[in-house]
């Protein structure tokens, strides 16, 4: 058996003792090359699909996707102009089978409880919009974390409101307030053995046992914040049953709550029953194998719940701040800028001068740390109104009444700061345009004498991003 030098001889003689003979198939796939996907992300427009020019780097389509594929390997798209627009995610493909197993139902209200950075909300989020979207709140208690986390959701136009929690404070502030709820949870990461060497070093072999009682804490809050019939989630991309089946196992001996089998999809293996004490029902959550499948490894379970979780007190529904509804100035504003004004971005509320669309309805909110409670439309300047970077990626093509359209080159020198051209045949009236690509806008530039100046974030500019044809060129050139 080839083993990556740095794989713990302790987590082989482990999967040893769980798997037998395959645990070598297992270690000795650890020693290949990492499989990484890429799926299509603009929110705003669901129904859309891959633009043409990423066909040079894109392999098979991922079977439980409709839009998802692997990406050739030694290609990397992180800065090109249509990932910085939101119309990709890179994510490994065994990940993106949690949004899949979530199902999101129309105008359903959902928990991602363990978010950052995001993939499984955003994924979520576009799943739920082909469905005529769904209310989502995406939380992580780990500050730094979901700062990445609201500019990915930012990105990809996920109209999502993200709070820094932790699960025990949810659970006592919004009880039984949730159809569906997702644990991704924090885990020893065997999955990521692969393609991240810093957690092959930083596993330990008490790391199972450890994560095995957080993820117990962690699930006991999420269930109290789901309403009867409700589901959860819950996936980790680590691999041992410690933090897997036996999770599972304890789930469903203590709590109301029953697995749902999942989809038969190629390449997801039944849990293991003979690791949960012989639950024959332990096969309807879903293992992705590393060695089995083309992912770096994940667990999936889907549970319902049958009768509520003991309540703790509910919070007094303050609200995190006020409601602009009967703003005529907002209204006008409005007007000015879209063709067709969403309802989502006329139930505001307003943090110091950002006006965000509100995502958190009637959940109660006064004592917690709520980063956004929707997606930022706007900044209140005076009576003025200026519109949010982020709001361009809420629009679908087309939605917007001032729109310029620009080549990749142009769009390479906007997202590096630089003003644009005033484009003949423009909207005399406008003074705000969104600036896009392929459909996909970027961000906003505003009127100014003879040329539109560019509102692209200071924080997001990049002189570092590349043309695809020169990706493709540089890709070809190596294989060859
Ligand atoms: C596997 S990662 C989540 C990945 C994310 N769902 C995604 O798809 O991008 C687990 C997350 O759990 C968070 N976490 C760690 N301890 C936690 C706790 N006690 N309660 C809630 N979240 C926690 C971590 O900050 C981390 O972002």
């Amino acid at each position: 058996m080839r083993v990556a030098p740095d794989i713990p001889e302790h987590f082989i003689k482990q999967m040893e003792t769980w798997m037998g003979p395959e645990a070598r198939d297992l270690v000795e796939a650890m020693t290949g090359r990492p499989w990484r996907g890429l799926r299509y992300a603009a929110v705003a427009n669901p129904h859309g699909s891959l633009p043409a020019g990423l066909a040079p780097f894109l392999g098979e389509r991922i079977p439980w996707t409709d839009d998802g594929h692997y990406l050739s390997p030694g290609v990397s798209l992180g800065y090109t102009v249509l990932h910085q627009a939101g119309a990709f995610y890179l994510q490994d493909p065994s990940a993106m089978a949690v949004a899949v197993a979530l199902d999101p139902k129309p105008g359903e209200r959902i928990l991602d409880l363990c978010a950052a950075p995001g993939g499984k909300t955003t994924y979520a989020a576009l799943l739920a919009a082909r469905r005529g979207g769904a209310h989502i709140v995406a939380n992580d208690i780990h500050r730094d974390r979901v700062v990445t986390l609201a500019e990915n959701a930012e990105r990809v136009g996920a109209p999502c409101a993200i709070v820094n929690e932790s699960p025990a404070a949810l659970a006592e502030a919004w009880p039984q307030a949730f159809d569906a709820v997702v644990v991704d949870a924090p885990c020893s990461g065997e999955g990521m053995f692969r393609k991240d060497p810093a957690v092959r070093k930083e596993w330990h072999p008490d790391a199972p046992a450890k994560f095995q009682a957080l993820q117990k804490d962690i699930l006991a809050h999420a269930l109290a914040v789901l309403r009867p019939g409700g589901r959860l989630v819950y996936s980790t991309c680590t691999l041992n049953p410690l933090e897997n089946e036996h999770v599972i196992a304890w789930l469903l001996e203590h709590f109301p709550v029953e697995l749902e089998p999942l989809p038969d999809w190629p390449e997801w293996s039944p849990a293991r029953s003979d690791w949960a004490q012989g639950r024959v029902e332990m096969e309807g959550a879903k293992r992705l194998w590393p060695h089995l499948g083309r992912g770096e490894g994940h667990f999936v379970a889907r549970l319902r719940l049958h009768e509520p979780i003991a309540a703790a007190r509910r919070r007094s529904r303050a609200k995190a701040g006020q409601s602009l509804l009967s703003d005529k100035t907002w209204s006008a504003w409005l007007s000015s800028l879209l063709t067709d004004v969403p309802d989502a971005w006329r139930q505001t509320r307003v943090q110091k001068t950002v006006v965000f669309a509100d995502a958190l309805g009637d959940l109660a909110v006064d004592g917690l740390r709520i980063l956004r409670p929707g997606p930022p439309l706007a900044e209140r300047k005076g009576q003025v109104f200026v519109p949010h970077h982020a709001a361009s990626r809420l629009v679908a093509p087309g939605g917007f009444r001032a729109t310029v359209e620009v080549d990749e080159e142009t769009a390479i020198r906007y997202l590096a700061g630089e003003p644009l051209s005033m484009p003949a045949n423009v909207a005399q009236d406008a003074s705000f345009f969104a600036v896009a690509h392929e459909g996909f806008h970027l961000g906003f530039a505003k009127r100014a004498p003879g040329r539109l100046n560019n509102l692209y974030p200071r924080g997001l500019r990049s002189t570092r991003i590349e043309s695809l044809a020169a990706l493709a060129g540089a890709a070809g050139s190596s294989s060859s």
